[in-house]
């Protein structure tokens, strides 16, 4: 052990809301604008936590901001929370159930949505972290 060796210093872990809205069987993910962290690959729709919102109104916010759909806070449920390094960036992947909402997905901000049964979510390239995701949706 060198003990001269300067600690690696503490970054900030950004509280990241994850939402796997389900709909018979089928999830819905949406490809990341290309120019975002992790850009060009697909994702459970979220976004970032921000002061003074509880992690569920976090979601819900994003939902709608990203897929134009309202979800229902009550029908949320939580499945883990996940905190994974990038390197450039640490996030805590705080991912949810929901089981309930209303209005159309459509891609807001111009990108691809797609349903997807969840025995063919490998057929899509996720950040590296959703693997752990992913995983725990099976067991359930
Ligand atoms: N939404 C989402 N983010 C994910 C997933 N997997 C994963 O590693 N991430 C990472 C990528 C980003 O570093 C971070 C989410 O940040 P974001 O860019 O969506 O945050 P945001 O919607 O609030 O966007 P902004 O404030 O930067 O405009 O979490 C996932 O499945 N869904
Ligand atoms: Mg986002």
């Amino acid at each position: 052990m060198d003990s001269t060796a300067p600690d690696k210093p503490q970054v900030k872990v950004i509280h990241v809301a994850v939402g796997m809205v389900l709909n018979g069987g089928t999830i819905l993910i949406a490809r990341r604008p290309d120019h975002l962290h992790q850009g060009g690959l697909w994702e459970f729709p979220g976004g970032k936590v921000e002061e003074g919102e509880s992690v569920q109104e976090a979601l819900a916010r994003e939902l709608e901001e990203e897929v134009g759909i309202t979800a229902d806070t009550d029908a949320m449920e939580s499945l883990t929370q996940l905190e994974f390094d990038y390197g450039d960036k640490v996030v805590l992947l705080d991912t949810w159930l929901c089981h309930a909402f209303s209005g159309q997905a459509h891609g807001k901000e111009g990108q691809p949505i797609e349903w997807v049964n969840i025995n063919n979510l490998d057929n899509y390239t996720f950040p590296e972290a959703n693997a752990t995701l992913i995983e725990k949706l099976r067991e359930k």
